[in-house]
């Protein structure tokens, strides 16, 4: 557009040039050259303030974000447009411009299917394509900007390989392309990618070795290859500053190189490291005989050193596949004749048991009672892992079958992964035990296996993880989650965040002019927001968190919780940009959101109310419940919000909502904010029933999300003390008449003046009564919410198309 209006303004100059010449002769005026000159310099100011006042969007952007959209299949996103457009001068939903280049594209969770397209490397200095939890398919693009430092892919249906292309990445800094289903071998483009730091290719079909070409990658502190088939040994990783490794769940083979051993957060179960690879070659025992292992199934002494697999073929890529293939092969054989064993062996045990348990029930009794309610609950729970039955997955959850894993709701990811961290062989082991029921006999006579040969013994039962969070009751600590979640839980020190950056205090006091009144923006029960400026004219949000808040945690923990804040990234969520721990003071900075709250425009400002027509209210709703259901049934693990209302939706440049106060729920939850922010909850009139015996779940939130939308409809605050009596509570009030048409039209916000159709204002009211209901387990899903509005926004679209 800018581009276009700078053509006119050249022309226009131009036209102005020939006018004047012809002035010139036409006339004899000894003006004649101060004419031109006017023109000319008239025609310079038009176009520089043109310049100045559009970003107009570097073509080259424009055409690859255009051929985006496009094999994304034109999804509703707000501002995209599939032919030309000014992606930065427009404000396009989820993309960020530095002037004119488009410099971020985040659109996490936005129920994008479709394809990349060929055009990514077209774009001319993006840094980041954030597009988790979408359901995006084909295959990765070749073409990829060598500007990305940061590329995340997870949770959609990529399938194909991974592209060797990455080794033109050189600014790569994050990568996650977990939880999809790609296949192939990881290919051997590391080289050059030295700036990378963190990087997932998960629950994948990937298979082969390693590529030796990561062993450059020098700044690689966090890496998740877990739930493949790779295969190999580690050997390549062993000099990287790694952190962070994940690799269970492959068909690795060691010994596990020492250093790794000392990686902080090591994972590594469900492998073959305890297998001598040696005998894979020059069988030097037979495949049965034993090797010692930890419970956990890892080495831990006499690890055969001269076992070890040539990590890189030497006979050029022919001979290695061919193997590769033996080798897997071979695995294969082993893996067959070690279960075959283990259950001969464990039937064996079993039979000696049945034997030996009468002699000694006798002397257990005593104990007995309390152990075997333990077991049952475990294999009970077992049988029935979901977390949260009551939720309704969105389609990508439930298509998706990563390899080997039993198709289960997101939001039981957590459970899966303590399935997924017991070893293979247990987890056979387990099954047969649980189906003969012999697992209590085992634990009441504490019968210690740890000793015996793994190859010629079932291993010990695996301790029963913590018990899932019963489906009503995620108790008011969300962070119990996070506690709760994993089998075996490992002591993990804090990791850098991703994209949160640090800030000294130094500079938020020059940013914010000492946290000065003028830049004041709000309080809240967590502390006092303040606006800050930074020198190149970017505006932030900082929240200065209370004191006492900041007693209530350890810097480890005020660490986690910004892990877990920075890892929350949606088109629809005020993103974190950094914080700043220092001097006793705790700061988290935000993106900031110039229209303020809905609360405010719905509630303090009569002339923004009435810009809201009832189009833009919908789309505030959907906006709102993408990030809700982005939170419960996308992230992992799972956030409950726990402080849902209109004062947290937030309002950006075009207003599209960005949902705050994400990820705090731990800092709500503790100390003494913890029984302020349930006061004010209940007090303003978002809290749940269930809140009052001290239990916030889920669906507390989606009950809150029913408030949120009756607000929109009503235009009346949740709680109105200056009201009468019996309307203060918008929810007791309105409940009762949302299924009566007359009374409906009645309570309609008046700031509509009956601009909206009927129909469309019945759907929204269903929606409500669902959210609201008193009984949790009757509210729907967010994820089901969001199909309604979307559902009720393509009708309308439908209708108004053939009205016209
Ligand atoms: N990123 C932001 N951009 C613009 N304004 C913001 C931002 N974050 C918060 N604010 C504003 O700052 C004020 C205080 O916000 P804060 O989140 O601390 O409290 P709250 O959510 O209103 O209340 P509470 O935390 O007590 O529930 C609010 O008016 C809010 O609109």
């Amino acid at each position: 557009m800018v581009r276009r209006l700078l053509s006119r303004a050249s022309s226009e100059q131009k036209i102005n040039i020939e006018l004047g010449r012809t002035g010139e002769e036409r006339s004899g005026s000894q003006y004649k050259g101060v004419k031109i000159h006017g023109e000319v310099l008239l025609g310079f100011l038009f176009i520089c303030i043109v310049q100045f006042s559009h970003a107009d969007t570097d073509p080259s952007d424009v055409a690859a974000i255009n051929n985006l959209y496009t094999a994304l299949g034109n999804p509703v996103l707000p501002g995209w447009v599939p032919s030309g457009g000014d992606p930065c001068g427009q404000g396009w939903q989820g993309v960020r411009c530095n002037g004119s280049v488009i410099q971020e594209i985040t659109l996490n969770g936005a129920n994008l299917g479709g394809e990349l397209g060929d055009s990514l490397g077209s774009f001319v200095s993006i840094r980041a394509i954030v597009l988790n939890n979408n359901h995006i398919g084909g295959s990765i693009p070749s073409s990829l900007p060598v500007t990305l430092q940061h590329f995340f892919l997870s949770d959609n249906q990529f399938t194909g390989s991974i592209p060797a292309s990455l080794s033109m990445l050189a600014e790569l800094t994050d990568m996650s392309l977990n939880n999809n289903l790609l296949t192939g071998e990881i290919p051997d483009a590391f080289q050059s990618l030295t700036q990378l730091i963190n990087l997932d290719l998960s629950n994948n079909n990937l298979s082969g070795e390693l590529p030796p070409s990561m062993e450059n990658l020098s700044a690689l502190t966090s890496v998740h290859l877990q739930n493949n088939n790779l295969s190999g040994t580690l050997d390549v990783l062993q000099d990287l500053p790694l952190r962070d490794l994940n690799v269970e769940n492959n068909q690795f083979v060691g010994p596990i190189p020492p250093k790794l051993l000392s990686i902080p957060n090591f994972r590594n179960d469900g492998n073959l490291f305890n297998i001598n690879v040696n005998a894979t070659i020059t069988p030097a025992r037979p495949p049965h005989s034993p090797v010692p292992v930890s419970p956990s199934g890892t080495v831990v002494s006499g690890t055969p050193s001269s076992g070890r697999l040539p990590t890189k073929p030497t006979d050029g890529p022919t001979a290695a596949k061919e193997s590769n293939s033996v080798k897997s092969k071979k695995n294969t054989k082993r893996v067959v004749w070690i279960s075959i064993s283990s259950i001969l062996m464990f039937v064996i045990v079993v039979l000696g048991l049945l034997l030996f348990v009468p002699r000694c029930s006798r002397r257990e009794q005593v104990n007995k009672s309390s152990k075997q309610h333990q077991v049952g609950k475990y294999g009970g729970e077992r049988q029935n892992p979901r977390e949260y039955e009551g939720f309704v997955q969105p389609p990508s959850q439930t298509e998706k079958v990563p390899k080997g894993a039993v198709v289960r709701p997101k939001g039981d990811q957590e459970e899966a992964r303590r399935m997924r961290a017991i070893p293979k062989l247990q987890g056979e082991q387990e099954k047969n035990e649980q189906r003969m029921g012999t697992i209590p006999k085992l634990l009441d006579h504490e019968i210690d296996m740890s000793s015996l040969d793994v190859y010629s013994m079932p291993s010990p039962p695996v301790p029963p993880p913590p018990p899932p969070l019963p489906t009503e009751s995620v108790i008011v600590e969300p962070t119990s989650f996070h506690k709760g979640a994993n089998f075996n839980p490992p002591k993990k020190s804090p990791v850098p965040p991703t994209f949160a950056k640090t800030f000294t205090i130094a500079a938020l006091q020059q940013y914010t002019n000492s946290f000065s009144q003028d830049n004041l923006i709000g309080l809240g029960m967590l502390g006092t927001v303040y606006k800050a400026e930074l020198p190149d004219g970017k505006i932030l949000a900082v929240k200065k968190l209370d004191k006492r808040v900041s007693n209530d945690q350890t810097d480890d923990e005020f660490l986690d919780l910004i892990n877990n804040i920075d890892r929350i990234r949606h088109a629809n969520i005020v993103e974190l940009i950094g914080y700043c721990t220092e001097h006793g003071q705790r700061l988290l900075i935000y993106e900031y959101c110039s229209n303020g709250s809905l609360q405010d425009a719905l509630h303090s400002d009569d002339e923004f109310k009435t810009r809201l027509s009832w189009n833009a209210r919908i789309r505030i709703a959907l906006g709102a419940a993408r990030a809700l259901e982005y939170l419960h049934e996308q992230c992992q693990p799972p956030v409950v919000h726990r402080n849902f209302k209109s004062a947290n939706i937030l309002l950006d440049d075009d207003v599209s909502v960005r949902l705050s106060d994400c990820g705090l729920a731990p800092l709500i939850t503790k100390g003494f904010v913890s029984q302020l922010s349930g006061q004010l909850l209940a007090a303003y009139g978002y809290g749940a029933p269930e809140f009052e015996s001290g239990i916030y779940t889920y669906q507390s939130d989606v009950y809150s999300f029913g408030v949120v939308m009756l607000e929109l409809l009503t235009g009346r605050q949740s709680y109105d003390k200056t009201r009468a009596r019996v309307e203060q509570f918008l929810v007791r009030w309105a409940i009762p008449q949302l299924h009566d048409i007359d009374a409906l039209s009645k309570m309609v916000d008046p700031s509509l003046k009956g601009d909206y159709p009927a129909k469309s204002l019945s759907n929204f009211a269903d929606i409500i009564s669902r959210c609201v209901q008193s009984e949790p387990e009757f509210r729907p899903a967010m994820s089901e919410v969001v199909l309604y509005l979307i559902n009720m926004i393509r009708k309308e679209s439908q209708q108004s198309e053939s009205n016209e």
